[in-house]
């Protein structure tokens, strides 16, 4: 017979299936017997939705909405098991989710339970709920290293991470007929300087690959599963939990001794003469949020956001960026015309941030670049701060994740001349105008929009420019024998690179 816990279980079970089946029922709500009126979608399976439609498409996730837009429309619904996901793709209901109401969809999503270990409970900028947490941490991110002033402040790191890029790159290409692999070094490069940002120092090679490596192990330990989307499978996935567990304690032990010695360099500065005058973790140090100070598991957390934040988005922009210049030499061309005038007035140095503000076709090119090539399809998740709010017209439920797919806005031909050109020229004294920030109207918004856009925007820009800059100064850059026509489709890797990874010849210029 069986025993009563194991009675009482099945019952709970089978309880809870019920429950599922009822609030799974299209259109769904808060309550079974309320209906919303949620956006059209694709007919789902009880229980599971569209989930196993799907995953089971053999298409990638972007393919598949590419497919439901035109039947659906720009606002539809996806019901991914327990989570029903509202994807946004024209340029009006993105305005009114992010800029009219964006109080009212400024919020994020609830984490499963393995991103709950890695946002430490959603203390991050990111993962944060709109609220006075959010605020105090974005308040401390912006202000303590990414404002313009701390931007100007950091331009020496910078030019030495610069530096280092372009030997790099002349070194691997000496060693390799010309050749090399170009989102690789770019995201080197941009993690160096981050991490000097972040902890004040500057690593070896070495070490700065130990961190990389383990930053890479929680992405791919963050990326969702099924039991993300169907909560009662979660007892198959213990296993997955323990290897969560062991990156996060991988994470802290490789993060922790870096902290450590921030603050004997703090305690004692005389002794580490090489380290930077300030950095993201002294501002932590000092962090007040709601009257605590973060633990040292938090500061871990907070760290490692800032490093994947600004890593491979601003790496994937430079690998399509160098792809754009080697299919059209006439802009590397024009590039390198501005660069010579800016070295012919700075004395044939190094470019840097003030010459790239007055070189005009640069700038189109990366706002170009930016426009179609954003470096994520998505956003970040956006989710409403409360329950009974509407999108569209449409009842958008409490617990909804709102996605907005954002090259359907960049390439949108109600709103771009020739979208699926690349034209910088466009750009230009006279052209299209493109405000980046969204806030007068949504066109191109690949730093997202409203109260959570990137507060990495300016920095971003910067270093994408001045890095594409830097590599056209040095080098004139070639198709590889081994890619002589370039393949501009692409594929997600945390962030939207080319599906065959760049390889280019360089040849150093004599200036
Ligand atoms: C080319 C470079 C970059 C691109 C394209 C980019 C893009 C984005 C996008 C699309 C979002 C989501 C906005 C939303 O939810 O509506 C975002 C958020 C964010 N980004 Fe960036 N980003 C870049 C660089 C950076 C850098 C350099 C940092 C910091 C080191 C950074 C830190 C963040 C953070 C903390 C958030 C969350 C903001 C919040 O939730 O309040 N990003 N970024």
């Amino acid at each position: 017979m069986a025993s009563p816990d194991l009675l009482s279980s099945a019952a709970i079970l089978a309880f809870s299936l019920l429950l599922l089946f009822l609030f799974n029922k299209r259109p769904t709500g808060t309550f079974p017997f309320k209906k919303l009126n949620l956006p059209p979608g694709p007919p789902g399976w009880p229980l599971v939705g569209n989930l196993f439609q799907v995953a089971f498409s053999g298409k990638q996730f972007i393919h598949y909405v590419n497919d439901l837009i035109p039947v659906y429309g720009p606002i539809l619904t996806l019901k991914m098991g327990a989570r029903t996901m509202i994807i946004i793709s024209n340029s009006e209901i993105v305005h009114e989710a992010l800029v009219e109401n964006g109080h009212q969809f400024a919020s994020r999503p609830a984490e499963n339970a393995t991103r709950t270990i890695f946002s430490s409970n959603k203390f991050t900028v990111n993962s944060a709920i709109y609220g006075a947490e959010w605020r105090a941490l974005r308040r401390n991110m912006v202000s303590g290293v990414l404002s313009s002033a701390r931007l100007r402040e950091f331009q020496p790191a910078r030019r030495v991470a610069m530096d280092r890029f372009i030997d790099h790159i002349r070194a691997e290409a000496a060693a390799n007929d010309g050749g090399v692999w170009v989102l690789r070094n770019a995201r080197f490069a941009v993690f160096c300087f981050l991490i000097h940002m972040c902890f004040g120092v500057d690593l070896n090679e070495e070490a700065v690959g130990r961190v990389d490596a383990v930053m890479k192990k929680v992405l791919i330990t963050v990326t969702p599963r099924m039991d993300d989307f169907l909560p009662l499978l979660r007892p198959f996935f213990s296993k997955q939990r323990r290897e969560a567990l062991a990156v996060r304690c991988e994470q802290m032990e490789t993060i922790i001794p870096l902290i450590e010695k921030r603050r004997e360099t703090l305690r004692n500065p005389t002794a580490h003469p090489e380290a930077a005058p300030f950095s993201y973790l002294d501002t932590l140090f000092d962090l007040n949020v709601e009257g605590r100070s973060p633990t040292d598991s938090e500061i871990v957390t907070l760290c490692s956001e800032f490093l994947n934040g600004g890593t491979d988005t601003t790496a994937t922009a430079i690998e399509w960026g160098v792809a754009r210049l080697i299919e059209n030499p006439r802009m590397q061309a024009r590039i390198y015309e501005e660069i010579e005038a800016a070295m012919d007035r700075n004395g044939r140095n190094p470019v840097n941030e003030r010459d790239t503000e007055s070189m005009e076709y640069l700038q189109a090119f990366v706002k170009e670049l930016l426009r179609k090539h954003p470096p994520t399809y998505f956003s970040l998740t956006h989710a409403p701060v409360k329950e009974g709010l509407k999108l569209a017209g449409y009842d958008v439920p409490a617990n909804a994740s709102l996605e907005i797919y954002l090259p359907s806005l960049s390439e949108d031909p109600r709103m771009w001349k020739d979208p699926a050109v690349f034209d910088p020229e466009r750009f230009l004294t006279g052209g299209e105008k493109a405000d980046i920030t969204g806030v007068t109207v949504i066109k191109m918004i690949p730093f997202g929009a409203g109260r959570r856009i990137c507060p990495g925007l300016a920095m971003g820009m910067t270093n994408v420019t001045l890095l594409l800059a830097r590599m056209v100064q040095s080098f004139e850059w070639g198709p590889h024998p081994d890619q002589p026509k370039l393949d501009f489709s692409s594929k997600l890797e945390f962030t939207v690179v080319m599906s065959r990874s760049l390889r280019a010849i360089v040849r150093p210029r004599n200036n």
